[in-house]
């Protein structure tokens, strides 16, 4: 097992300020943005994924003979890798428009406005340009805004509420659409995971307990244009530490996925969100359900924009698969632990990659003899 990757700047180094608006023009990019070889993008184009594509209207409509054929269908993309679209699933079509259209706003901004919401060394939510600060080598080529969502009552303006505080009045349209976009993810996702549920064939309660109040992040990628978009990534290979994510990405293209030994891209469709499990998910699945690693380039002709939506249990929760999924011929893999812990170890110990979930089993063990 590596040991932990030490891959986080130390205080004293002066971190390199990533201004996409003077970058984008750059004919020679840095070379902390220049990735090893064996990870570069391939320059000929990857072939396309036929992802499995889940009609929600009937499941959503309440149709029950819809409810398990469709559980069937989530559950065999789950086993293959862990990737599928969802259409027809009731989240407002203006809705993830003016997601998309506010997120071009607001990266459009001069950078010392969006420094104004500057991402804390160690925390998960806000600004950050491509982390520098926060990463030495290997910096993807993207521009980033985290918000952290919960889905108690009394914290419902959360996301709201931080683009006021943040960024001012003049923010508060910006963050009531955040704020509505955050809360349709949140009501999909646990629409999915009843889904997921029901495919494994588990109680409903048990993935409802764990997600009803949930503690999500928001995350709002920006890929601006690149000169050199064979030489870097807009993000790179990794498997979301995450429980679930909820994707919705521009026409333009960029998100791979690697299957069988190859990257493969998943075609833009509006109509659709990508999701696909995470890490955590993999673990309350006791690994039935597998994460999947992927990643996103970049392009020299126009920006990227993604939104995406990781679901993640209640931060105290003991992530923990229910007893159905523990026998002897499937023993547990990963031991208990909380998502705050796990996401303690992405900020503050660990560059996600794809053996995240491994590293931080291994951690745990090495902390508890500390104990
Ligand atoms: C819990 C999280 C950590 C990251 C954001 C969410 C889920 C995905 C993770 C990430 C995108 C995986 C690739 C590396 C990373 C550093 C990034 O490129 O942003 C990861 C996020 C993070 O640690 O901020
Ligand atoms: O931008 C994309 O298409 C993928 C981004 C991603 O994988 C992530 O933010 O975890
Ligand atoms: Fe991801």
């Amino acid at each position: 097992m590596p040991s932990l990757q030490k891959v986080y700047m130390n205080h004293q180094q002066k971190p390199l300020v990533f201004d996409s608006l003077i970058l984008q023009h750059k004919t020679d990019i840095p070379q902390q943005f220049v990735w090893p070889d064996n990870e570069k993008p391939n320059s000929e184009k990857v072939k396309e994924l036929a992802v499995p594509l889940v009609d929600l209207g009937g499941f959503i409509s309440g149709k029950s003979s819809s409810a398990k054929e469709t559980a069937n269908f989530v559950g065999e993309a789950c086993k293959k890798h862990g990737f599928f679209l969802v259409i027809n699933h009731g989240v407002n079509a203006s809705l993830i428009e003016d997601a998309h259209r506010y997120m071009d706003l607001f990266f459009a901004l001069p950078l010392v406005e969006k420094q104004r919401a500057q991402r804390k060394v160690g925390e998960s939510c806000g600004y950050a340009s491509s982390f520098t600060g926060r990463f030495s080598s290997k910096l993807p080529w993207k521009e980033t805004l985290s918000l952290q969502f919960s889905s108690e009552n009394s914290s419902s303006n959360m996301v709201k509420d931080y683009f006021e505080n943040t960024m001012g009045k003049e923010f508060t349209r910006l963050g009531k659409v955040y704020q509505e976009y955050c809360n349709a993810m949140s009501r999909l996702s646990l629409r999915i995971m009843e889904l997921l549920g029901m495919s494994l064939g588990i109680n409903q309660a048990y993935f409802k307990e764990l997600f009803e109040h949930n503690d999500s992040i928001m995350r709002l990628n920006y890929y601006p244009r690149c000169q050199q978009p064979d030489l870097t990534l807009g993000t790179g290979p990794h498997c979301d530490p995450t429980s679930l994510t909820i994707l919705h990405q521009d026409s333009v293209g960029g998100l791979e996925v690697f299957i069988d030994n190859e990257w493969r891209s998943i075609a833009p469709n509006q109509n659709a969100f990508v999701v696909n499990i995470g890490d955590t998910f993999m673990a309350l699945s006791n690994g039935r359900y597998r994460s999947c690693l992927h990643r996103a380039v970049v392009n020299n002709i126009i920006h990227r924009k993604s939104l995406a939506f990781f679901l993640c249990p209640k931060k105290d929760k003991v992530v923990r698969p229910p007893d159905e999924l523990v026998d002897e011929k499937n023993p547990r893999i990963y031991p208990d632990f909380t998502w705050s812990t796990f996401l303690e170890f992405t900020q503050k110990h660990y560059r996600s990659d794809m053996n995240t979930l491994q590293a931080f089993t291994n951690w745990i063990q090495q902390n508890k003899h500390m104990n």
